[in-house]
């Protein structure tokens, strides 16, 4: 069992705060009990405050059996008039008590759903069980007309030393070697989120890793946390209205959150028609994803995103209520992976085009014919790759190890070749230079020798004459 749900209160006693709300939840459940009719309760106020949590803990210390719908879904209207609208709180057909809580009644639209608020404020009239209602925000416009039917109180968010409070109780009890700074910082970032700050602490504690640094990775990953938060609500939500706002806070693009969701699906959704219907959904999501690039008019991703979002979250006929540990795309792994491979491909057309005096995209069928020849022809292939100047990893990216190897071999191999002959033309050219130098010198002594040896003529001739 998850830690979220280890720790839930049973009874309202061990309800963290909200001492006023308490005090008036059992005068309410008294009242019923004693048969006087109450206005339902609309619990409102941040998630994981502990709206469900309080109606549950109610429900057991007076002990109701709790009956949980989701406020607009189809089924829940039948089921509430059914069970709701008949038995009486003293009377039940079963002989039980019922306490009814219609989650998330801010998630109904009142024109798309067949029970909208509308039916709601029917069977609440009618009922004579006592039900609580729960919203993050009673003043949405949905709920307007609603107001009036019930009783609204507002749940505060904790604060960080009732947060603090409750994780040091979990460290304690879990035998953690955890100290309060770290334990502080996780309940100051949660800000008032009770449900987040057990997480991390959880997340933190199967890590094994609970030092401040470590919780302080979890401040680092608040780009992916709003993509987590996004998920669970897009997954566990059965409302229209809550699923298409999800993505409100998700500083990303929807061709990275469609992969996100589509790697989670699988992971939460049990039966495998849900898995089915989620992912047609995500697929023409898709489509208008790959429209927008096309027809480059990003109008088209706010109906990928309502695909994404709410056709995603009405794929499945029930809220999970389990922890499910969600995770990163794979694929983006598997892009990363090969991201290296065509950043180097991206090089070599440009290489292409600049010698071939074309776009790098018409560069891709020279590209193509390059790798038909390297299998066909490897001393033409060696030609071209020397001419393109395509370098060694570059070509094995190209045509894989073994092919490149047998290429880049009659590459060195010419290489080799061509130092041969310019070194045999070198020594040549040199020799030659050398004995041009000895000529010359010859010459040049000959010259000399005449020099010396006409003076001494010249002398004899005087001396003859
Ligand atoms: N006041 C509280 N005292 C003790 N534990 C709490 C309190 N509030 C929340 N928690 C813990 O956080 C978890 C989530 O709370 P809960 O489901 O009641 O939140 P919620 O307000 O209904 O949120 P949401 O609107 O997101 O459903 C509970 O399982 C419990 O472990």
């Amino acid at each position: 069992m998850n830690w979220i749900e280890k720790y839930r209160p049973k009874s309202l006693k061990d309800v963290v705060g909200h001492e006023k709300v308490k005090e008036r939840l059992r005068n309410w459940i008294e009242s019923y009990i004693r048969g006087e009719k109450q206005k339902p309760i609309l619990l409102y106020g941040p998630p994981g405050c502990g709206k469900t949590t309080m109606a549950y803990a109610l429900a057991n210390d007076y002990n109701f059996d709790v009956i949980e719908l989701n406020a607009s879904d189809n089924r829940s209207a039948s089921i509430i008039k059914r069970i709701v609208g008949q038995s009486a709180v003293s009377s039940s057909i079963f002989g039980k008590r019922f306490l009814v809580i219609l989650d998330e009644v801010d998630g109904i639209s009142g024109k798309e759903d067949a029970g909208g608020v509308g039916e709601i404020i029917k069977i609440i009239k009618k009922a004579k069980n006592p039900i609580i209602l729960t919203a993050n925000d009673a003043y949405a416009p949905s709920l307007r007309n609603l107001l009036q039917h019930v009783e609204v109180i507002e749940l505060k968010p904790l604060t960080t030393t009732q947060i603090l409070n409750v994780l040091k109780k979990i460290a304690e009890k879990e035998n953690l070697n955890v100290d309060e700074k770290t334990l502080r910082f996780i309940a100051q970032r949660s800000a008032g989120d009770l449900r987040s700050a057990i997480n991390d602490l959880e997340a933190l504690a199967l890590s094994n890793d609970l030092s401040y640094e470590a919780a302080q990775t979890l401040a680092d990953r608040n780009r992916e946390a709003n993509i987590f938060d996004a998920l669970r609500v897009i997954l566990k939500t059965t409302k229209y209205g809550i699923a298409s706002m999800a993505l409100m806070n998700v500083d990303e693009t929807p061709d990275v959150i469609i992969e996100w969701i589509a790697e989670n699906v699988p992971k939460e959704y049990e039966k495998i028609e849900e898995i089915e219907k989620a992912f047609d959904y995500l697929s023409k999501a898709d489509m208008f994803l790959g429209r927008a690039v096309r027809k480059q008019n990003y109008s088209f991703w706010k109906y990928a995103g309502t695909l994404m979002t709410a056709g995603v979250a009405l794929a499945k006929d029930e809220k999970y209520r389990k922890f499910t540990p969600y995770s990163y795309p794979k694929i983006f792994r598997l892009l990363s992976k090969t991201k290296a491979d065509r950043e180097i491909i991206k090089k070599i057309l440009k290489k292409i085009g600049e010698k071939t005096h074309c776009s790098t995209k018409r560069a891709r069928f020279d590209l193509e014919a390059l790798k038909i020849i390297a299998k066909e022809n490897k001393e033409l292939a060696a030609d071209l790759v020397k001419y393109f100047e395509i370098k060694e990893d570059e070509l094995k990216a190209l045509l894989g190890e073994e092919l490149a190897s047998e290429i880049i071999k009659i590459i060195k191999k010419r290489k080799k070749e061509d130092k041969k002959i310019k070194k045999k033309e070198e020594v040549k050219k040199e020799k030659e230079a050398k004995k041009e130098t000895k000529e010359e010198k010859k010459e040049e002594n000959k010259k000399e020798k005449e020099k010396k040896e006409k003076p001494k003529q010249m002398t004899l001739d005087v001396f003859f004459k």
